[in-house]
Order: C-alpha cells, then structure tokens, then sequence
C-alpha cells in the first residue's frame, strides 16, 4: 500500500489526478470505476483542467460509478449521475453511453443489482477504482456490516451516512434511505485501488481503515489486501495514522 500525503484538499487533489491522467495515457481505453462525494470533487476539477489544456484524452475511457441512490432520477441534482455530468461527464470529450452508474429508478432491486453486475462485467474489469472513504469506513455504500458484500446490492443507508449526506439535501426527509453499491468483491477486482480523503474529520477512519484489524464493521479495512492500493490525504486527513 502507498500513501502520499499532500498540504491541503488542492494538493491532495493534484495527486490523485495526476494517478488518474497516468491511467489514462498508459491506457487511453482504460476503465475507470468512479466515485463521488466531496473528496473526489477536486480532483474532477484537477481533471478537467487539465483535459482544457488539451493534455488528457477521455474518448476511449469507459466508466462505472460505484453506487446510486436508490429512487432518484439522473436528472435530480442531488443523483450521483447528475453529480458525475455536473462534476466531469459534461466538461470532457469522454462518450457518455459509455459511462455507467446503477439505475436509480429500478424499483426491483434485485433486477437493478444484477443488472449492474452484468454492465461492470461487460467492461472486462476496472482499471483504477477511485474511492472515497466514509466516517464508518464505507466505501461505495458498503455500509458496516457482519460479512463483506460480493456484488452490488441494495442498501440500507445508516443514520451516521444519511446525517453526513444531508447537507446536500434541503430536508433531512429528503435524503433517501437506500442505495444501491457495488459490492466490496467488485471493489476488490479492480486491478488498482485510488482512496481520496481529506480534513481532520477523517483522521480516525484512515487510521483505523489502514493500520487496525480487517473486518467487515469497517468496510475500507479490507483494502489491506488488496496488492495496489494507493490512499491519497491531505495532513489532516492522514494526521492519526502511524506507519
Ligand atoms: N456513497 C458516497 C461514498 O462513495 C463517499 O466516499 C462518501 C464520503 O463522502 P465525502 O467524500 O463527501 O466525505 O459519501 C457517500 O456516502
């Protein structure tokens, strides 16, 4: 596992960027398992920068997004989807019928999962999954539990994440209460691992996450065994932990 370390959230952001420019120069047809929240926010932005200046090519990239609320349409600005157009989707040359993230609006959840595991496996696998980090140590929606999740399934969100998740939200009630993720075995598939995190509020969970036991009620620990993980912070972020 790797750890890099920048100043701030613009530094942090820098670098995983630049991991993710690499990815895609090395591969031009790479697929990117994407991520959203705040943390990868500036590193989307890094991205698009850069793409302006004409130094990155998104034409051959295909993407899959780890999870979507379940109930919300693409065009709800608080969708992961709308999140993805808003945030990258619309301000690069990538071809939208090839970026993929679950269908919010299947009502049959059982149809919506397998259907996501049939679009992930279509792809031929993840090159460099993006991740965020959740305060209990999520990661997609992998919400703790008492066994790791293979493939994508439907969620109940935990009050600790539907209290993080509300300031997007005019009303607490607005939050929706279930999501649907990819599973920790699909997360673990890809053939590398890119965790963003940032602000002393994470400190705990990426100490926890990275240096205590492996276990299902901290989801992000089981990333320990994968063999390609890079965790991108700023100081704040990695201030807990002790290599
Ligand atoms: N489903 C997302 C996660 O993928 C994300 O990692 C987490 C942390 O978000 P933030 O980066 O805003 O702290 O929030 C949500 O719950």
């Amino acid at each position: 596992m790797k750890f890099y370390c920048g100043e701030d959230y613009k530094a942090m952001s820098r670098i995983a960027a630049n991991i993710i420019s690499a990815q895609i120069i090395m591969k031009p047809d790479c697929v990117l398992g994407l991520a959203t929240g705040s943390s990868p926010e500036g590193t989307y932005a890094q991205l698009v920068e850069w793409y302006k200046k004409g130094d990155l090519d998104f034409s051959q990239v295909t993407s899959v997004n780890l999870d979507e609320y379940r109930g919300l349409s693409g065009d709800n600005d608080q969708s992961y989807r709308y999140f993805m157009n808003t945030h990258l989707f619309d301000h690069v040359n990538i071809d939208k019928s090839r970026t993929f993230v679950p269908n919010g609006l299947e009502p049959d959840s059982e149809k919506a999962c397998r259907e996501y595991d049939a679009v992930v496996e279509a792809t031929g696998g993840v090159d460099l999954q993006l991740l965020g980090i959740g305060h209990n140590g999520h990661i997609g929606f992998n919400e703790p539990a008492k066994e790791f999740c293979k493939n994508t399934q439907c969620v109940d969100l935990t009050e600790s994440t539907i209290e993080a998740n509300k300031r997007f939200f005019e009303k607490e009630e607005d939050v929706p209460r279930q999501a649907y993720t990819m599973g920790i075995g699909t997360i673990m598939r890809a053939k590398k691992i890119l965790l963003v995190a940032s602000g002393e509020g994470k400190a705990d969970i990426i100490a926890k996450a990275f240096t205590g036991p492996i276990t299902p009620e901290v989801p992000a620990s089981i990333l320990q065994l994968h063999n390609d993980v890079t965790v991108v912070c700023d100081k704040a972020a990695m201030s807990k932990i002790k290599l």
